[in-house]
């Protein structure tokens, strides 16, 4: 079984805020696969988008030192595995798989779920949830799951709503295998109201929102806060939070 991956690396969750199905503050374990299918044009990781340009990739030798080795790519199960477990520090709350698009390999994805379900750890899937055929394949391998809701601005593919729609659809299939699930919002300046609004009824009764801001932050705070004002009084005041990326400020991985 092989992966094309981007790094390996223990850190803090650094986003997601309080909403039920956050682990923000939390010890994880981050597993950044290479490649995806769409385009944010704010993506922070943009570098390992097209999978074929990831010649290697990196695992942190220990935790918070900044010190990794390089292996090539692909890599094989064992070799992802030898590199979580040697950053397993005892209080890991979950390994979270992100990347890049980790469900555009879902076959790798499943087995390595399950190795690291049979070592005893939860499973954390940071996903733009449009692949739901995908997303279904590991649901229930799945404890916690951060979905994004890609707003217009993100400009992420050209059949935007569609992909909204399967966002959606991702998050019931992660419901309804058990894991608990939250969306995650990524807004900016040019975000519009009457948008998030209409990403507040779809997720009305399904999954809180976490409203988070494009870094660097160019919104405002008026702004930002009509938004989370708008989709509360569609969704319920406690089902709607703020969440930003905590990571970029203390600056660690
Ligand atoms: C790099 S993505 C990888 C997982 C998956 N492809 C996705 O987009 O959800 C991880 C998270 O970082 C967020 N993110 C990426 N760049 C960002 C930026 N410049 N500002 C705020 N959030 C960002 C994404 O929205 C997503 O929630
Ligand atoms: N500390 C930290 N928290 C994160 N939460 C989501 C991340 C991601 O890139 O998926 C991320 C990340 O890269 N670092
Ligand atoms: S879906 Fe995720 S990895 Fe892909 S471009 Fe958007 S933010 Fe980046
Ligand atoms: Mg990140």
């Amino acid at each position: 079984m092989k992966l094309i991956m981007a790094e390996v690396f223990n850190s803090w969750q650094g986003e997601g805020g309080s909403v039920e199905g956050s682990a923000f503050g939390r010890r994880q374990i981050f597993v950044r696969f290479a490649g995806c299918d769409l385009h944010c044009i704010w993506c922070d990781s943009r570098e390992y988008i097209d999978a074929s340009r990831v010649s290697r990739w990196r695992y942190e030798v220990e935790p918070f030192t900044g010190k990794f080795e390089y292996r090539p790519n692909p890599a094989s199960l064992d070799e992802v595995v030898d590199a979580i477990l040697r950053l397993d520090t005892g209080d890991i709350h979950s390994i979270s798989y992100t990347g890049g698009e980790p469900t555009l390999q879902v076959r790798p994805l499943k087995a390595l779920m399950e190795r690291m379900k049979e070592l005893g750890f939860d499973n954390f899937l940071e996903t733009h949830g449009g692949l739901p055929e995908l997303v279904k394949e590991i649901a229930p391998l799945t404890d916690y799951a951060s979905v994004d809701i890609k707003d217009e601005t993100a400009k992420a593919t050209e059949d935007w709503k569609g992909l909204v729609l399967r966002e959606v659809e991702s998050i019931k299939i992660l419901k309804e295998a058990g894991a608990k699930t939250y969306a995650k919002l990524v807004v900016t300046s040019r975000t519009k109201v009457e948008n998030v609004r209409w990403y507040a009824e779809l997720l009305k009764g399904l999954a809180p929102l976490v409203i988070q801001p494009k870094e660097p932050i160019e919104i405002s705070q008026r702004q930002l806060m009509e938004l989370y004002r708008e989709a509360a009084k569609i969704m319920g005041r406690k089902n709607v939070g703020l969440s930003f990326q905590v990571h970029k400020y203390l600056n660690v991985l």
